[in-house]
């Protein structure tokens, strides 16, 4: 297998991801969702300017010896954290890829890191392996002084933390991101089917469909959101997916459900472009034709 270039992968997923539609309240080329500040062109500016911050979240996983991981990210965040900076001057102050800044940029810099340390050859299980240990305590650690903090200047993930004690993309990303490797790859890899956009949005409902998204809470003002998004992935499926016209006919109208009550699935769009970059990675997303 070639060398790869990670961040080019990195960017390569961010735009395949905004490529893909309709993905229900979400930007895509054909429509900004329920979001009012940002259309893909948004998205395109933020993907680029991101690229050197997954160059150097590589360049540290390359570079970084430490058997002892959560060094590892303890040297990313500072980087996260710039790369942030980064986003909102591309965008004009738009929250484009926060979710993606922090997940994104620990799985490239410990895919980068495993090909580098490792003398097997590079898989998801060895890739999620470093991934698992740099984040060992990550939620512990990050909601440790989260009640005694200014109740205004909590953020979404921390309010539903105190809530619900939900441990959002913080949990998801300790836990190796389940979402991705026991749902979405596998599903990718073995059974999607059509063009690639068809392919990407059936991934995509598996993981809306296996995701507690707190960015729908977030914007529903509830967790009691969950379980109709949820009721929506199983009725998509039960249609035939992307694959039906009834199933596509099921999301443009999910779609439309989404814009009109201002919902959003911002952190299944995260893992989506997470499973995208895996894919990417492997070479498991050829074009295929459709008939
Ligand atoms: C650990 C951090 C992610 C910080 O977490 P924080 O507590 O600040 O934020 P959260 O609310 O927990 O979530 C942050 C973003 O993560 C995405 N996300 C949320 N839940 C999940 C999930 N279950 N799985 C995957 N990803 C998830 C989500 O990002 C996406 O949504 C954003 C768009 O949302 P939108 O509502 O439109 O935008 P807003 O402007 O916020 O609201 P409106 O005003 O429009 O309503 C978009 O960004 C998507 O990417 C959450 O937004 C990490 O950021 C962190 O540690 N931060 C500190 C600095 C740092 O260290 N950074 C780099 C680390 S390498
Ligand atoms: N396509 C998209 N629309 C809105 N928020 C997102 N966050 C990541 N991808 C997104």
């Amino acid at each position: 297998m070639p060398r790869r270039d990670w961040a080019v992968l990195a960017e390569r997923a961010l735009l395949y991801e905004v490529l893909v539609n309709p993905k229900p309240g979400l930007v895509d080329p054909v429509s900004a969702g329920a979001h009012r500040d940002m259309d893909v062109f948004t998205f395109v500016d933020s993907a680029t300017a991101l690229r050197p911050y997954f160059a150097a979240a590589a360049t540290l996983g390359r570079t970084d010896t430490a058997e002892n991981l959560p060094t590892l990210f303890a040297a990313l965040r500072p980087l996260g954290v710039t790369a942030e900076q980064t986003m909102f001057a591309a965008t004009k102050g738009v929250n484009t890829h926060k979710g993606a800044v922090f997940s994104l940029g620990v799985l490239v810099a410990a895919a980068s890191w495993t090909d580098t340390h490792r003398p097997e050859p590079l898989t998801v299980a060895s890739i999620i392996a470093t991934v698992r240990g740099m984040l060992k305590g990550l939620t512990a650690a990050d909601f440790a002084g989260v009640a005694s903090k200014d109740p205004a200047a909590l953020t979404a993930g921390e309010r539903e933390y105190l809530h619900y004690g939900f441990t959002g993309i913080r949990g998801e990303a300790e836990a190796g991101f389940p979402a991705v490797t026991d749902w979405a790859l596998p599903f990718l890899r073995d059974q999607a089917q059509g063009d690639r956009n068809a392919r990407l949005l059936d991934t995509f409902m598996v993981i809306v469909a296996h995701t507690r998204d707190s960015n729908v809470i977030k914007r529903a003002g509830t967790a009691a959101i969950v379980p109709w998004v949820h009721a929506q992935a199983a009725a998509y499926f039960r249609l035939g997916g992307a694959q039906t016209a009834a199933g596509r006919q099921f999301l443009t109208d999910l779609d439309a459900q989404f814009i009109a009550r201002h919902l959003s699935l911002g952190g299944s769009a995260d893992l989506l472009i997470l499973t995208i970059f895996l894919v990417l990675v492997f070479d498991w997303l050829p074009f295929a034709q459709t008939d």
